[in-house]
């Protein structure tokens, strides 16, 4: 995993393959069946990276020779929260990885002014869990923001609080330290900047038209 000087929170996550499959999403060309099963494949990757430091403790198996004492998961239970639309991208690849996950929804688009209008939200119950917030876009940072003071408003502290994205511009990751200097930030890429209309360059256009197929 790499890290950005800049960012003491942030976690790039480089591994090959999720460089290559990202650079497959990039192309323009990608046909939306190709983009949507790359995206899940990298949420997959990414999963494993970013639950790598989730606790351990130990319970007795019995196998067909012993017993012992064995690794398991039994910390707090996730709840993945995708950020409408395209977070629901990658909201599958992570239940096939925490089946048992709870999954929470917060609707935004961004209107003219780039500033996330708020359509749904609906939580479980936030006690004793891990939130992890997945959208594959990070640019302003302004979505992603709004997203976890939604969680944060309902009571989850920030340090059970993930943030996964594909892609993120310098400026929204800026930008969301500043709002939530808390949160841990998981990315496949951290691109150069963001053009005129906010969209992030090099990037990969739209990722909630290119995973549903609209426009
Ligand atoms: O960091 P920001 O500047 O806030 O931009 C990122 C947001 O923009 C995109 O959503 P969009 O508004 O296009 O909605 P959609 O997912 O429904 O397409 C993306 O999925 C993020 O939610
Ligand atoms: O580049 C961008 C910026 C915001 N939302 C996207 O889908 N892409
Ligand atoms: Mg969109």
């Amino acid at each position: 995993m790499q890290t950005d000087y800049r960012f003491p929170r942030l976690h790039i996550v480089d591994h090959p393959l999720v460089q290559h499959k990202l650079s497959l999403m990039r192309a323009k060309d990608t046909s939306t069946r190709d983009f949507r099963e790359l995206l899940q494949e990298i949420a997959l990757l990414m999963g494993y990276e970013l639950t790598r430091d989730f606790p351990i403790s130990y319970e007795p198996v019995e196998t067909p020779l012993t017993t012992f004492s064995a690794p398991v998961m039994k910390g707090k239970k996730a709840v993945i929260v995708p950020v409408l639309r395209a977070g629901l991208g990658m909201t599958d690849a992570l239940l096939m990885l925490m089946p048992s996950a709870r999954v929470g929804h917060i609707g935004l688009y961004r209107d003219e002014n780039k500033q996330p209008v708020e359509y749904l939200v609906r939580l479980p119950d936030v006690v004793d869990r891990t939130f992890i917030v997945v959208d594959p876009m990070l640019a302003t940072g302004n979505s992603a923001a709004h997203a976890v003071d939604v969680l944060k408003k309902r009571g989850v502290e920030g340090e059970n609080i993930r943030f996964m994205a594909l892609v993120a511009a310098p400026e929204g990751v800026a930008h969301l330290q500043e709002c939530h200097p808390d949160l841990e930030i998981f990315v496949a890429a951290l691109d150069d900047h963001l053009d005129e209309n906010a969209y992030i360059v090099p990037g990969l256009g739209d990722a909630g038209d290119r995973i549903f197929g609209t426009k």
